[in-house]
């Protein structure tokens, strides 16, 4: 039996790094896959075949008529550990521990981008193996094991990427608790710096200086928390779309200052989301944990003008569609 699943990226509108704090964030899914085919073998082992990572640490050696390759086994290891940990949570819940199983993996997601590859090619993984196993989860079931993963491989996660990828949509999260909000097409340009950035790393750092310096920090991520209610009110609101657009850029706005002050913007980042705003953007920030990866801008139409003058700020500009679907099984072969 094969099974194939695929999982989308998101982005996050608005608290990412607070959201790690318990405050509240907005999320959508992206139209970016990862594909995951997951099949038994008769070695019994665990077998990952990630087809488009790269994996750190190779040295190739050329002799006359010989080619050596040696790996830093530990650095290719842990690029695996998302899927690893993965298959090995399904393979504890289904209590069939004897079966080796191979997985495929292959992605549209940039990675370290901040559009959530980590928790795509981790709910997909879970997917398509828990579906071999002959075990019925539900997405949102599949969403937390997706956060379990997170934590393991990262140390901390508030959960809102795995669970926007294993649902779909458009959401409201706070403390593992989702609300869908309404629908809705929005005149986004994701700006990508072609740099990455690892989120454990940034997640690490945020946390250090906010135990250096608490009574700067809080304010900061209460500040976000707050961005987030307002931004919630308004895409709720039956205010004019023009009105509506004109303050969730105002509140992006803020957001990626806050996010600057936290440390997380690189310079290209903030030159891509400058060169939005003076493209007619009403709003830019940062999407995801940041040091490098992604900013997003809303621009109603100014979609191309924008996308343009992210090209030329030196970014690869995408013109991205919410994603209602999540987590989705797309072949079984008996
Ligand atoms: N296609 C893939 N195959 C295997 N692992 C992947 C894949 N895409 C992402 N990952 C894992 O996710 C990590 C990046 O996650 P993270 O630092 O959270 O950044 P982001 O989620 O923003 O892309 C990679 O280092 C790798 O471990
Ligand atoms: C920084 C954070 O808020 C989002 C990270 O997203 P990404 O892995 O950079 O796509 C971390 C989290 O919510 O667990
Ligand atoms: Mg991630």
């Amino acid at each position: 039996m094969r099974v194939l699943a695929s999982a989308p990226a998101k982005i996050i509108l608005f608290g990412e790094h607070s959201v790690v704090y318990g405050k509240p964030a907005i999320a959508a899914a992206i139209n970016l896959r990862t594909y995951v085919w997951a099949e038994f073998n008769e070695s019994g082992a665990i077998k990952i075949e990630a087809k488009d990572i790269r994996v750190p640490g190779l040295t190739v050696s050329f002799s006359e008529d010989e080619i050596y390759f040696e790996s830093d086994y530990g650095k290719a290891a842990e690029v695996l550990s998302y899927v690893r940990q993965a298959i090995e949570l399904v393979r504890e819940e289904a209590d069939k521990n004897g079966k080796g199983i191979t997985v495929s993996i292959t992605s549209q997601i940039p990675v370290g981008a901040g559009l959530g590859s980590s928790a795509a090619v981790a709910v997909a993984t879970i997917g398509a193996v828990s579906r071999l196993l002959g075990l019925e989860l539900t997405n949102e079931e599949i969403g937390k094991l997706g956060h379990r993963v997170e934590l393991l491989v990262q140390g901390a996660s508030s959960g809102i990427d795995p669970t926007v990828s294993a649902i779909g949509g458009f959401i409201h999260y706070e403390k593992g608790k989702f609300e869908h909000l309404p629908f809705m097409e929005l005149p986004i340009v994701v700006g990508y710096t072609g740099s990455s950035g690892s989120t454990k790393e940034l997640v690490a750092m945020v946390r250090r200086t906010r135990e250096e310096m608490p009574e700067i920090i809080e304010p900061i991520l209460l500040s976000m928390g707050k961005i987030v209610e307002r931004a919630r009110e308004i895409l709720l609101s039956d205010l004019d779309e023009k009105v509506r657009f004109e303050r969730l850029g105002r509140l992006m706005n803020i957001n990626h200052g806050l996010l600057d002050a936290l440390g997380v913007s690189t310079k290209k980042l903030s030159e891509l989301v400058y060169a939005a705003r003076t493209a007619g953007a009403l709003g830019a920030k940062i999407t995801g944990a940041g040091g490098g990866g992604c900013m997003y801008a809303l621009a109603p139409e100014k979609q191309s003008e924008v996308a343009t003058a992210i090209t030329i700020a030196g970014g690869t500009p995408m013109i991205t569609e919410i994603s209602r679907e999540g987590l989705r099984i797309e072949e079984v072969i008996p």
